[in-house]
C-alpha cells in the first residue's frame, strides 16, 4: 500500500546482474592501475613527449571509462500499473495535457510528415477534450499550414478509426506503410481500404502543392488563416500567427462518430530580421504562454515534428508517476527514450537508440534522466513556474489572464498574438528562470539541469512497446553535424554557470552531476582520440615504440584492458537489443564522430570564447531522394558533398594505410627481423589494422564507388596529399 492507502502507481527496479558489470569495472581498473605504472617507470630517455601524450591521453580515457562506470553502476527501470490508474479515477477526472510539435522548416521537415506526427498524438488513448495539440512552426509556411487544415479534416475519420481498429502506431504514414490490411472482417477491410484511399489522396493533395512551393488562390479562399500569409515578408519577417483550427470547447467540433475532438492550434510566432529568436526553446517558450492561455493544461508533451507516437497510452504511463511521489520526490518531467524507426531500421551511424537505453537507466539510478528534448512529458509547473524553491511561484505575464472565461475563438486568437511576439520576452525571466533556457543549441540539456537543480526528480520509462518512433538523418554528414550541435551546447553547459558542480551542487545528488560529464565532455575527448590514432602510427614511421613488447609481460594490462572493454561493450550492445553488426557500426561512429564532430564542435567553442562567432542550431534534414533512399537502405555510407569533415575523415584513413602498408612491405627487414619488428612495435600494428579495418567504407568511398554518394574527387586528392606530407614528415 501506497500513500493514502492506494496502491503505487508504478515500480521502480534495479536492473540484474549488476554483480558482473562491477566486478568487471573493478578488474579494468587493476588494468589501468598496471598501465599507469608501466607508463611511469618505463619513461623513454629520448622522445619523451609523445610518450607524455600516450599517458595523458589514457589518463583522460580512463577518466572517461570511471564516469561510465559511475552512469551505469545502478541502473534502474520503472513500470506502471495504468489499471490501477482507471480504478482510482475516473476518466472525466483525468488532467490535461498540451502537446507540443515544432516544425522549422518545410523544405527539410515535409508537412506530410509534420501532420503524421500531429495525428498520431492527437489519437492518444486519452479523453480527447483533456488534449490539446499545439503546431509551432518557425517556417511560418503556408504550406504547412495548409496541411494542418488538411489534417484537421481527416482527424474526423482518423480518431474514430483508431479507437474501433485500436490502431497503433497512431501516425497514418507509420501505421498504413507496417500493417497489412486486416482481410478477416470484409467490414473492417472495406473501412480499412477507405481511410487509407483518404490518406493517401490528401497525402498527395499536400505533397504536390509542397512541391508547387505555394498554395493556389482559390484554396486559400476556403480558410481564413491564409488572410494572414498577406503580412508575411519572408519567414524570417512576419508578425504572429495564431490560428484555432479545432476548438474542443466548441460543441461542433466533433468527429464522424460525434465524439469530441482535440483541440488544434497551429502558431507561427512572430519574427524579426534583428531580433534573435532562440531556435527551438524560443518556440515552446511561445507555446507555454498560447496554451496556458488557451487550454492551460497542468502537463505538456513535448515532441519534434520527427517523432511520431507510437503507443498510444504513453500519457496514460506518464501520468502514473505525476500522481504518485517517488521516495518523496515529486516527479517534474518523465523522459521516454529517444527511438529511431527509420524504415530500414538502419544503424550504418551508429545506434544512439541502444547506447542510449542503458545510460539514461543509469541516470535514472542516479536521481533521474536528461531532458533529451522530445517525448518528454512535463509538469507545467516544473517547466515555467517555480524559480528556485517550490515556495516561490514566478507569475507569468500570460498567467494572469482568467482561463475560465468562455471567449470565441477569434478572439483568443487575436488577444493571444502579443504572447507570441517577439518583444514580449524583454525584461522578463523568460528564457533565464522561466521556461526553456535560451542562449545554448542544447537546450534541453540545459533546461533540465535547471530543473533537477531546483530539487525535482524526473523518470526514464522504456515501455514494453516504443512510446515514440523518430527519425535518425541518413547522410553521415547529417549525422557528424547533429553530433557537433550536441557536443558543442554540451561543452559549452560545462564552460557557463549551468555547468552541474556549480549549479546543481545544492540539489542535484553527486553522481548524477558527474554523470552528465559524459556528455559534457565529448568535446575534450576529441583530443586523446585524434592522439590515438594519429600519433602511434606516426611514431611507427619513425620507428619509436610507444607500447611495451609483445613478448612483455607488461602488455598483458594493455591486452587485458583494450579486449576485454570492448567485449563487454559488445556483450552490453547485444543484451540491450542490438546486433553484432550494428556494433560494428557504433565503433566505426565512435571514432569519426570523435575526430570530426566533436573536434570542430571543440574549434567552434574556443571560437565562440573568442568572441568570433555565435552558435547556429542547424537543422537536420528529413528528406531523400530516392537515389539516397536506396543506398541508405542498402546500408552504403553516403559522402557526397565536400565537407573538410571528411577531408579529415580521409586524411587519417589513408595516412593510417600508408603506415601499415609501408611497415607490411619493408623489403630492407629480413624474416628474422621481422619478428624483432613485430615484438616491438606489435601494439602499433595492431591499432593500425584496426584503424584500417575501421575506416573500410572511407577507402571504399574514395576508389571503389561510382555512384554520387561516394567521396568527392577534391576530397580524395586533398586528403591523399595530407596523407603523403604527413608520413613523408614521419619518414625523414
Ligand atoms: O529554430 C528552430 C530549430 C529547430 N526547431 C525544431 O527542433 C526540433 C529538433 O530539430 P532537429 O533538426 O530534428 O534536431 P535533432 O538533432 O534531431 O534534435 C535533438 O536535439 C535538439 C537539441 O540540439 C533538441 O531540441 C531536440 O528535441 C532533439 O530531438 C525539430 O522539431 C525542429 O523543427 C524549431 O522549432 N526551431
Ligand atoms: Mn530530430
Amino acid at each position: 500500500m501506497g500513500k493514502n492507502g492506494y496502491l503505487p502507481l508504478f515500480e521502480t527496479r534495479p536492473a540484474r546482474g549488476l554483480v558482473f558489470f562491477r566486478s568487471y569495472a573493478a578488474s579494468i581498473f587493476i588494468g589501468i592501475c598496471f598501465i599507469c605504472f608501466h607508463r611511469v617507470s618505463y619513461f623513454p630517455v629520448t622522445e619523451r613527449w609523445v610518450w607524455v601524450g600516450m599517458f595523458v591521453a589514457e589518463l583522460w580515457f580512463s577518466f572517461y571509462f570511471f564516469i561510465t562506470v559511475i552512469v551505469k553502476w545502478n541502473p534502474v527501470f520503472r513500470c506502471t500499473f495504468k489499471d490501477r490508474l482507471s480504478s482510482r479515477f475516473e476518466e472525466e477526472e483525468l488532467l490535461g495535457v498540451d502537446i507540443f510539435v515544432c516544425t522549422a522548416d518545410p523544405r527539410l521537415e515535409p508537412p506530410t510528415m509534420v501532420v503524421s506526427t500531429v495525428l498520431s498524438v492527437m489519437a492518444y488513448d486519452y479523453p480527447p477534450h483533456k488534449l490539446s495539440v499545439y503546431l509551432s512552426d518557425d517556417g511560418c509556411s503556408d504550406l504547412t499550414f495548409y496541411a494542418l487544415l488538411e489534417a484537421s479534416g481527416f482527424a474526423q475519420l482518423w480518431l474514430p478509426f483508431c479507437r474501433k481498429l485500436k490502431v497503433e502506431p497512431t501516425s497514418p504514414e507509420a501505421y498504413f506503410q507496417t500493417t497489412p490490411e486486416p482481410v478477416d472482417d470484409a467490414f473492417m477491410a472495406n473501412e480499412w481500404l477507405i481511410i487509407k484511399k483518404t490518406y493517401e489522396d490528401m497525402r498527395i493533395r499536400i505533397e504536390s502543392m509542397t512541391r508547387l512551393g505555394k498554395v493556389p488562390a482559390d484554396i486559400r479562399k476556403e480558410h481564413k488563416g491564409f488572410d494572414e500569409w498577406d503580412f508575411v515578408v519572408s519567414r524570417h519577417d512576419h508578425p504572429s500567427i495564431l490560428q484555432i483550427l479545432i476548438d474542443g470547447r466548441d460543441p461542433n467540433a466533433i468527429d464522424i462518430e460525434g465524439k469530441a475532438l482535440p483541440t488544434l492550434v497551429y502558431l507561427a510566432r512572430e519574427k524579426r530580421p534583428q531580433i534573435h529568436h532562440n531556435f527551438k526553446a524560443g518556440a515552446l517558450n511561445a507555446l507555454i504562454r498560447i496554451s496556458s492561455r488557451i487550454s492551460n493544461a497542468p502537463f505538456i508533451l513535448n515532441v519534434d515534428c520527427d517523432m511520431h507516437s507510437n503507443n498510444s497510452k504513453a500519457i496514460r504511463d506518464a501520468l502514473c508517476f505525476f500522481l504518485d511521489e517517488d521516495n518523496g520526490h515529486e516527479i517534474a518531467y518523465v523522459q521516454y527514450p529517444q527511438t529511431f524507426g527509420n524504415l530500414t531500421k538502419n544503424e550504418i551511424y551508429g545506434s544512439l537508440r541502444v547506447v542510449m537505453k542503458l545510460e539514461l537507466a543509469g541516470f535514472d539510478g542516479n536521481g533521474g534522466p536528461c531532458y533529451i528534448g522530445t517525448g518528454c512529458v512535463h509538469r507545467r509547473e516544473s517547466l515555467c513556474g517555480m524559480k528556485y524553491s517550490k515556495e516561490l511561484i514566478v507569475e507569468s505575464k500570460a498567467m494572469k489572464y482568467d482561463t475560465k472565461i468562455i471567449e470565441k475563438a477569434s478572439s483568443i486568437e487575436e488577444n493571444c498574438k502579443a504572447l507570441a511576439s517577439c518583444t514580449y520576452e524583454e525584461n522578463t525571466p523568460w528564457g533565464k528562470e522561466m521556461g526553456v533556457k535560451y542562449g545554448c543549441v542544447v537546450e534541453d540539456i540545459l533546461t533540465g539541469i535547471c530543473i533537477q537543480s531546483r530539487g525535482w526528480r524526473s523518470v526514464y520509462l522504456t515501455p514494453q512497446r516504443e512510446a515514440f518512433l523518430g527519425m535518425v538523418p541518413t547522410t553521415l554528414l547529417d549525422t557528424l553535424v547533429q553530433h557537433k550541435r550536441w557536443a558543442e551546447g554540451d561543452f559549452q553547459i560545462f564552460l557557463s554557470k549551468h555547468c552541474p558542480f556549480v549549479y546543481g551542487c545544492q540539489n542535484m545528488p553527486l553522481k548524477l552531476q558527474l554523470s552528465y560529464c559524459i556528455y559534457l565532455f565529448w568535446v575534450p575527448n576529441c583530443f586523446a582520440t585524434l592522439y590515438y590514432v594519429f600519433v602511434p602510427s606516426f611514431c611507427l614511421l619513425k620507428g619509436i615504440s610507444l607500447f611495451p613488447k609483445i613478448s612483455s609481460s607488461w602488455g598483458i594490462p594493455y591486452l587485458y584492458v583494450i579486449v576485454v572493454h570492448r567485449v563487454q561493450s559488445l556483450v552490453e550492445f547485444v543484451w540491450l537489443g542490438g546486433t553484432v553488426r550494428g556494433w560494428l557500426n557504433e565503433q566505426r561512429m565512435w571514432m569519426f564522430k570523435r575526430t570530426t564532430s566533436y573536434f570542430f564542435a571543440a574549434i567552434d567553442n574556443i571560437l565562440k570564447l573568442c568572441g568570433f562567432s555565435k552558435s547556429a542550431f542547424i537543422i537536420t534534414g528529413k528528406v531523400a531522394d530516392d537515389d539516397l533512399n536506396r543506398r541508405y537502405e542498402q546500408e552504403s555510407m553516403e559522402f557526397g558533398t565536400s565537407s573538410p569533415m571528411f577531408t579529415v575523415l580521409a586524411t587519417l584513413a589513408l595516412f593510417n594505410l600508408f603506415g601499415l602498408v609501408v611497415v607490411g612491405t619493408n623489403k630492407a627487414i629480413n624474416d628474422d627481423a621481422r619478428i624483432k619488428v613485430f615484438d616491438i612495435f606489435g601494439f602499433q600494428i595492431l591499432l593500425c589494422c584496426v584503424l584500417v579495418f575501421v575506416n573500410l567504407p572511407i577507402y571504399q568511398g574514395m576508389f571503389f564507388r561510382k555512384d554520387s554518394g561516394k567521396i568527392p574527387a577534391s576530397v580524395t586528392l586533398r586528403s591523399i596529399a595530407f596523407a603523403l606530407l604527413a608520413s613523408t614528415l614521419a619518414m625523414y
